[in-house]
């Protein structure tokens, strides 16, 4: 009767808001029934609130924890979690626990709420880290200077062209007297006329200086930069090697990494370059840019050779430009994948597993009603483009559009991921069959097996490829074993893509990392793939930085269409055909396309296009591109507030977008654009009426903002575009 009486005191407190004497109460409930039976979960999550509200956010996160623990089924156990581990600023554990509320209710709109303040609080934290972080993003940081597997055979060969262009030998100075005074009367002359662009009468100075004060670094360092300036590289790099090792200082290495970039011998011109960055501790050194700079015309401008593209690095790191000025709609480039599966959801879309090619049949999309209108059924049999179907000989899981794609797709990876061959992988397609029926927010997503819009095969099989790889590198060398190079060099086609992530996903999908851990242990023969988690992490973040989402442009229903659109009384059939047919949709990594930067004022735009006669991508522009332009794709949907996509940004890709429109783009009408004044409630700040996408306080504003740069926005279109109907837009990354 007591605690009855306690009770209601409680929940009297409670409903009058006297939250620290409810909480009391119901304390004296808990300890009241502590050893007497069954507790009162609700006085739990009764005192849980109070504290929430009494902002003891720890406290309350406790009693929460207590009920949804005991009330495993209860969604309130789990909004209360969630709420307070956003107060504690736990964002991660508030996400899952309101997820876990929204799996037992999908319709409740209090978690839905919590979720969006959730994603608020969120974006303010990320705003916070961008005060805190801003100017701190360094491309250069990102980029390694790692040798590149087979550099030592490439600077073998290069060596030998040294020698051959008797670069080894002495500078072409004739040795005088010494005299000090004169060699740096000299060299100030040299130093003089170089500024002043005598480079003819710089190199004589420097000629006299050297000939001077023999073997004098500064003077021979002075005489190379000329050199170099004149063109003369070869003479220009005697006079930096001529320097022994132990007194080159940082610029003479670059001075020479920059000659030998110039005579194009790009493996050793990274050595000088790394030993010039190792030794400056100056952080305005010049050679970490170079070195990259070198890199990417190595290994990255061939990417773009035949097409209409190059790339070079830039502020973003790796970037692809314009070659030529081109229009509206033009072709910049295209490119095949290095990589692809077929995405979970259109996984009942049959098409080529390998070169994604659609094996669409009239049944796959229009039912078999379409058998029963004989013209359509006629015209179907008469004008559908003929395909075969091959399937994988060993698992007929597997199925391809030639006999060529199912050898090739085996010589790569398929032979060690075949279900029928390693027995583990069955598990892995048993999951994705099952992964491929979820709904949009479907629970069991989250259980531990997987979280990305890419299906896990397109792991599996660059794990695949690389020891397909490694093993055929070992067997060409006569090892029965591939060796750390041959793993090394198996791995570089990887090396090309980027990767980052905030947090372990091994963690977060540990039931798909158990898996892969399995299927790659023992690939037979003695060889095997380790699957660490930080191998699973970072090939995942590769794929998420990456991937782009494509599908066959030349699929049968267009082709088939195509075939009938000149052939007489179509008009009927052409209504039976479905206007949004299914399509067999594919991720993928492709080398050049993942060297495109982000602006949310893009000029050009991915589309499906047709590489080699197989499925790849095209990149027109949007608008007009001038030679020399950087070409910008957009990773996100740019529709959304200046705020979402920056945070969206930052979280999926690390970086703080400071293109044009989030320079010059407003956040709403609550605030002005330009001098950031609040606006008072209901009394909302009128916007830009021919953009709709900033807001001013005042036509002062208004003018200010005009002239700092909005004018640079305002008129250019931001939403995707269309340029016909057998291109359609690949909906970003
Ligand atoms: C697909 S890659 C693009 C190529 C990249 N620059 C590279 O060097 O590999 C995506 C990464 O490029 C960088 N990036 C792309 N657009 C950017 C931008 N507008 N500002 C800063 N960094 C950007 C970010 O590091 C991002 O994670």
């Amino acid at each position: 009767m007591a605690s009855e009486c306690c009770l209601n005191l409680a929940e009297k407190a409670f409903s009058e808001k006297q939250f620290e004497e409810s909480a009391t109460k119901f304390s004296l409930i808990i300890d009241n029934q502590n050893g007497h039976g069954e507790p009162n979960t609700d006085a739990y999550i009764k005192r849980c609130q109070c504290y929430y509200n009494l902002k003891q956010y720890e406290k309350a996160l406790k009693d929460a924890e207590y009920f949804s623990d005991t009330d495993v089924d209860s969604l309130i156990g789990h909004l209360w979690k969630g709420k307070c581990y956003s107060k504690l600023t736990q964002y991660n554990e508030a996400y899952t626990s309101l997820r876990k509320g929204l799996e037992l209710e999908p319709t409740n709109a209090e978690v839905a709420d919590e979720l969006r303040l959730l994603q608020d609080s969120i974006m303010a934290m990320y705003e916070a880290d961008e005060r805190k972080s801003e100017n701190t993003y360094n491309a250069v940081d990102l980029c390694t200077q790692d040798p590149y597997p087979g550099d030592e055979e490439l600077e073998e060969l290069e060596r030998e062209i040294m020698i051959k262009w008797k670069l080894d030998q002495h500078p072409n100075v004739k040795a005088g007297d010494c005299d000090l005074d004169k060699a740096a009367d000299e060299l100030t002359s040299a130093i003089e006329a170089k500024e002043l662009g005598q480079l003819a009468l710089a190199l004589n100075h420097a000629n006299m200086s050297a000939s001077c004060s023999p073997g004098n670094k500064f003077i021979m360092e002075e005489r190379a930069d000329i050199l170099f300036l004149l063109g003369e590289f070869k003479e220009g790099f005697r006079s930096c090697n001529i320097i022994p090792f132990e007194h080159r200082s940082a610029s003479l290495w670059t001075t020479g990494g920059k000659i030998l970039d110039a005579l194009e011998l790009p493996v050793i011109a990274e050595t000088w370059l790394r030993m010039a960055t190792q030794l400056a501790k100056d952080a305005k050194s010049e050679a970490p840019l170079i070195f990259q700079q070198v890199r990417v015309k190595r290994l990255y401008a061939p990417l773009a050779d035949k097409t209409n593209a190059t790339v070079t690095f830039s502020q973003y790191g790796r970037a692809v430009m314009s070659k030529e000025s081109v229009t509206k709609g033009d072709v910049i480039m295209v490119d095949k994948p290095v990589v692809c599966a077929q995405t979970l959801d259109s996984q009942n879309i049959p098409a080529c597993g390998h070169c994604a090619s659609s094996l669409v049949r009239p049944g796959d999309i229009m039912g078999m009603a379409y058998q029963s209108n004989n013209q359509l059924k006629k015209m179907v049999q008469k004008y559908w483009p003929k395909t075969t179907i091959v399937s994988c000989r060993h698992c007929k899981k597997e199925i391809y559009c030639s006999v060529t794609c199912q050898e090739e797709a085996w010589e790569r990876y398929h032979c060690l991921i075949c279900p029928e061959i390693n027995h583990s992988v069955k598990k892995l397609y048993k999951v994705c069959d099952e992964l491929k029926n979820l709904r949009p927010g479907d629970s069991r997503v989250w259980k531990g097996w997987w979280n990305a819009a890419f299906s896990p095969f397109m792991l599996a099989r660059i794990w695949a490829s690389i020891a397909c790889n490694a093993r055929k590198l070992g067997e060409e060398n006569g090892r029965i074993k591939p060796s750390l190079t041959d793993w090394t060099k198996a791995k570089a086609p990887f090396r090309r893509f980027i990767a980052y992530g905030a947090q372990s996903n091994a963690d977060a999908v540990p039931k798909m990392f158990d898996l892969m851990v399995e299927i790659f242990k023992d690939l037979g023969d003695g060889l095997s793939y380790n699957i660490t988690k930080r191998e699973f992490d970072g090939r995942y973040y590769q794929a998420t930085c990456n991937v782009q989402a494509f599908s066959d442009l030349r699929n049968p229903l267009k082709r088939f269409l195509e075939n009938i659109k000149d052939k007489p009384n179509t008009r009927g059939i052409m209504q039976l055909l479905p206007h949004n047919p299914p399509e067999a949709e594919f991720a993928g990594l492709f080398a050049l396309h993942a060297c495109l930067n982000h602006s949310c004022v893009n000029n050009a735009e991915v589309f499906d296009g047709i590489v080699d006669n197989k499925p790849g991508v095209a990149v027109r522009a949007k608008r007009d591109v001038q030679e020399g332009e950087e070409v910008f794709i957009t990773y996100i949907n740019t529709n959304m507030l200046r705020s979402k996509r920056r945070a969206w940004l930052y979280r999926a890709y690390n970086f703080w977008c400071y293109c044009d429109r989030c320079n010059f783009e407003g956040e709403g009408s609550h605030e002005c654009t330009q001098c950031k004044k609040t606006a008072e409630i209901r009394k909302p700040f009128p916007t830009c009426s021919k953009c709709k996408r900033a807001w001013y306080c005042s036509s002062k504003c208004q003018k200010v903002a005009w002239k700092k740069g909005h004018k640079k926005i305002c008129s250019l279109s931001h939403s995707q575009t269309e340029y016909s109907s057998d291109s359609t837009v690949i909906s970003g990354k």
